[in-house]
C-alpha cells in the first residue's frame, strides 16, 4: 500500500493573527477525494475565516498535534517556539532581504533543522511569482479607494467588504450604486492591478485612454490604466526597455505629473522600489491645481512611490487625512488634505475568497510537486534545507550568523 502523505494546515499564530488559509475545507475534501493517499489536516483556530465545523464537515481532520504531518503550510511566519524540530513548513517568511525582524525566526529554523520553502520565491522560468494575495487586495484597495471618495463627497454611500460574507455578497452590493462623474487613474500591472480593474467592471466604469483622462471630461465615471512603460520613461532617450527598467529603475523618470491636474481618485498597485522615482512630489501636492481628492495606495511603501504615505491605517481605520501644505496627518475628508488609504493587509477583509484563490494558485502549480521526492521548483524557493542555507539563498550567512 501507498504510504500515506500527511499535510498540515497550521494555525495562524503571529499576533494579530491572520484569518487567512493556504487550503479551504473544499479545496482539502477535492485533494483528498483526487489524491487517496494524501490526507490533510486542519490545525484548530478560533481566527481562521473558515471554521473548524466547516473542515470537519468537509470530512478534514481537525487537530492539534502537528507531529505526524511530512509538510505544514502556513501563511503568515510561524513563531519560533512553535516550529517544531526535523519538518517542512511553507509559508510567507519575509527572511530574503535579511528583514531584521525575523532574523531570530531563521535562525530558530536553521538550529531545529527545520527545511523552509518560502512561498515569494515559488516562480516560474520568467521569474514571475506564482503565488500571492495581490488580487483580492486590488479588489479591497480599489472598493476601499471608491468608498473613500464617496465618503469625501458625500455622493454616494459603498459598505465594507468586511462586512459581507465574501466576495459574491460585495458584488451583489454594488446592484443599484450609481457613481457621479469622476476621473481614476491606476497605476500597474500585476496581480493587485488586476484585481482593481475588477472592480471597475464589476460597477461599469468605463475604460479611457490616458491622453483622453488628460484631456477630456466625461458625464460618467472613467478610469484608465497606466503601466510601468507609461509611467517610466528611460531619461535619455526617452524609451522604456523592461528589463532595463526593472534592472535600472534610477535611470528612468517618472511621467505621472499631469495626472495630478486630472485626476480625482488614484489607485496605486505598481512594484516599487527605493530607487525609483515617486509618481508625484510634496511640491506637486502643495499647488492649488492638485486634483487628486484619494488616494488608494495599495502598493503602501510609507514615503514611498507616494511621498505623502505616512505610514499605515488598520482595517478598522484604513483612511486618514494628509494636509498638503504642512505635510501632517489630519482626520479624513478636510479641505486642504489629501485623503489616504494605506492598509497593509487589504487581503484580510476578504478572506474567504483570498484563501480559495491562493489554494487554487497553490494546486495549479505546486501541490503536485510536494508530492515528488525532488523537486526543482521546490528546491528554487527553499531558503533552508534540514537546518542549512541552499546555495541559491547562501548570501543569506551573515544574517543567519548574527554577523551584519
Ligand atoms: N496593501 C496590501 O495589502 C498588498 C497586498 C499585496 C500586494 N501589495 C503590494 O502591491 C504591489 C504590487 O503587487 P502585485 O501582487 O500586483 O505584484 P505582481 O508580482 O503581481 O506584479 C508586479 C508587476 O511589477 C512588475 N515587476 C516585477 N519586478 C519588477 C521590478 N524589479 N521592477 C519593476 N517592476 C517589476 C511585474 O512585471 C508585474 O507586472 C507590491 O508592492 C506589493 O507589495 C500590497
Amino acid at each position: 500500500m501507498e504510504k500515506q502523505f500527511r499535510i498540515g494546515l497550521i494555525r495562524e499564530a503571529k499576533i494579530p493573527q491572520d484569518n487567512r488559509v493556504a487550503f479551504t475545507p473544499l479545496q482539502c475534501h477535492w485533494i483528498q477525494q483526487h489524491y487517496p493517499h494524501v490526507k490533510m489536516i486542519a490545525q484548530p483556530s478560533p481566527h481562521r475565516c473558515y471554521t473548524d465545523a466547516e473542515y470537519t464537515a468537509a470530512g478534514i481532520e481537525v487537530a492539534d498535534d502537528m507531529e505526524h504531518c511530512d509538510i505544514l503550510l502556513g501563511i503568515k511566519e510561524v513563531p519560533p517556539e512553535l516550529l517544531i524540530a526535523g519538518k517542512t513548513y511553507l509559508f510567507f517568511s519575509h527572511t530574503k532581504k535579511k528583514q531584521p525582524y525575523n532574523q531570530q525566526l531563521l535562525q530558530t529554523i536553521a538550529s531545529k533543522n527545520i527545511t523552509l520553502v518560502d512561498y515569494e520565491c515559488l516562480t516560474h522560468s520568467d521569474g514571475q511569482r506564482m503565488l500571492g494575495f495581490g488580487f483580492f487586495a486590488g479588489v479591497v484597495g480599489a472598493h476601499n479607494g471608491l468608498m473613500t471618495y464617496g465618503q469625501r463627497t458625500g455622493t454616494f454611500h459603498l459598505k465594507r467588504v468586511h462586512a459581507c460574507h465574501d466576495f459574491q455578497e460585495l458584488i451583489s452590493h454594488y446592484f443599484g450604486v450609481k457613481l457621479p462623474p469622476m476621473k481614476i487613474a491606476i497605476t500597474g500591472s500585476g496581480r493587485v492591478t488586476a484585481g482593481t480593474l475588477e472592480i471597475m467592471g464589476l460597477l461599469g466604469i468605463k475604460y479611457v485612454t490616458p491622453d483622453a483622462l488628460l484631456m477630456q471630461d466625461f458625464e460618467y465615471p472613467v478610469y484608465t490604466q497606466l503601466k510601468a512603460g507609461e509611467l517610466y520613461l528611460h531619461r535619455k532617450d526617452k524609451t522604456y526597455n523592461r528589463l532595463d527598467f526593472h534592472h535600472h529603475p534610477e535611470n528612468y523618470e517618472c511621467r505621472f505629473r499631469p495626472f495630478v491636474r486630472a485626476a480625482d481618485l488614484l489607485i496605486n498597485g505598481i512594484y516599487w522600489d527605493e530607487r525609483m522615482e515617486p509618481l508625484f512630489s510634496w511640491e506637486d501636492l502643495k499647488s492649488p491645481h492638485f486634483r487628486i481628492q484619494v488616494i488608494a495606495d495599495i502598493t503602501d511603501d510609507a514615503s514611498g512611490s507616494i511621498p505623502c504615505n505616512l505610514g499605515d491605517g488598520t482595517i478598522d481605520a484604513p483612511v486618514y487625512g494628509v494636509n498638503r501644505q504642512q505635510r501632517s496627518k489630519t482626520a479624513p475628508h478636510l479641505a486642504g488634505s489629501v485623503d489616504m488609504m494605506c492598509v497593509g493587509n487589504l487581503p484580510n477583509e476578504l478572506p474567504r475568497d483570498a484563501s480559495h484563490y491562493f489554494g487554487d494558485q497553490l494546486m495549479k502549480y505546486v501541490f503536485d510537486e510536494l508530492l515528488l521526492p525532488k523537486s526543482e521548483l521546490l528546491q528554487r524557493a527553499t531558503i533552508i534545507k534540514k537546518g542549512s542555507l541552499t546555495p541559491v539563498f547562501s548570501y543569506l550567512q551573515d544574517y543567519l550568523s548574527n554577523r551584519q
